[in-house]
């Protein structure tokens, strides 16, 4: 296993029935990392001090440089913070009303509910918080409103290399930097964005899982119609084996991020992160970047590239019968017995 400086104890690790390779940790220098990006394959990068301005930002600071604004935290039951995209109820609501009036509601509860909250009130129920409470997440992208002292340090950070970073691999425009603030045993279960992502660790570790696109046949996707959308069904620290067999043939890697690393998570590869002790919580930044344009096209194309195909069918299909219902009866007819 691959770690970061101080290495969390690797006993505290949950274990998993699926082999974990490790994630190659190189110094950003190293002429293997642009290999490895170009090909969008993960790689911790060490030494980039993309944002060493950040390195003092833990509770305590960011409650005094965060400004007196409303921040977004989740509030989980569980340690599971699984995303939930409330735009899509209505837009299923549009394309078929009767749709989601005679689906089980439980389908679209929202695991994770949303809140405002001042940085001091997140900061005080973090100290506070004991085994047992409801968990906490803060994901707040961050502005020019997030307060005068974050701001300062957000603009001393490593922007050229990033920048070079972001032309020499083509991405496309930088959309924005999240700020994670999570508790020691917060997961956010295995999906997949629609972007490229630099995710920088700050305060504490976290452990990250990655499955590249190909193994969208394992990780069972919930379908783009639904809340859950780009979210796998698949539970990693509870499988379903009976639901979900082809989990037995995943085959992951891993690594433990902590401050100063920067993992490469590249886009439409699957992943799967956990705040891992010892500290009692950590702070992440992570740098989401539009694709690039998609240029030449080489064949066979690629798994991520099989991905973005599968959804445009799925959503295609649910627009043109006017019910997202209907596209797994009409999917099975086109290729049992026939591919
Ligand atoms: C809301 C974003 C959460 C983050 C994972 C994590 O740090 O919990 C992630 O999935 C990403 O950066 O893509
Ligand atoms: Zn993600």
């Amino acid at each position: 296993m691959s770690t970061s400086r101080n290495e969390p104890d690797q006993c505290n690790l949950r274990k998993y029935d699926f082999p974990l390779d490790d994630i190659p940790r190189l110094n950003c220098m190293d002429p293997q990392v642009d290999e490895l990006i170009k090909s969008k394959k993960p790689v911790v990068l060490t030494g980039s001090n993309l944002v060493g301005a950040a390195s003092k930002w833990d509770l305590d600071y960011l409650e005094k440089n965060m400004g007196n604004g409303d921040f977004t935290i989740f509030v989980s039951k569980g340690n599971q913070f699984k995303f939930f995209d409330e735009k899509k109820l209505a837009e299923i609501d549009s394309v078929s009303g009767a749709h989601t009036k005679n689906r089980p509601q439980k389908e679209y509860i929202r695991p994770a509910k949303s809140c405002p909250i001042k940085i001091q009130d997140f900061a005080k129920r973090v100290r506070e918080w004991k085994d047992g409470d409801e968990r906490l997440y803060l994901q707040q992208a961050l502005s020019s409103t997030s307060g005068a002292g974050v701001v300062q340090d957000f603009i001393r950070f490593r922007w050229d290399w990033v920048t070079a970073k972001q032309k020499l691999h083509n991405w496309g425009k930088l959309t924005y930097n999240l700020l994670l603030v999570g508790l020691e045993g917060n997961v956010t279960p295995c999906h997949y964005d629609e972007q490229e992502n630099l995710f920088a660790q700050i305060h504490g570790h976290k452990r990250c899982i990655l499955f590249p696109p190909e193994q969208f046949g394992c990780l069972y996707p919930h379908p783009v119609w639904h809340p859950h959308d780009r979210q796998s069904q698949v539970d990693l620290d509870n499988p379903d084996y009976d639901r979900f067999p082809k989990m037995r043939d995943l085959h992951g890697v891993q690594a433990v991020v902590g401050p100063g690393d920067v993992l490469y998570i590249p886009i439409y590869w699957w992943h799967h992160i956990e705040s891992v002790k010892p500290e009692k919580y950590t702070v992440s930044l992570n740098f989401w970047y539009k694709a690039g344009p998609v240029g030449q096209v080489e064949y066979p194309i690629k798994g991520y590239q099989k991905v973005a195909i599968m959804r445009n069918v799925e959503k295609m299909l649910a627009e043109a019968m006017q019910d997202p219902e209907e596209v797994g009866a009409l999917l099975r007819t086109m290729v049992q017995g026939r591919f």
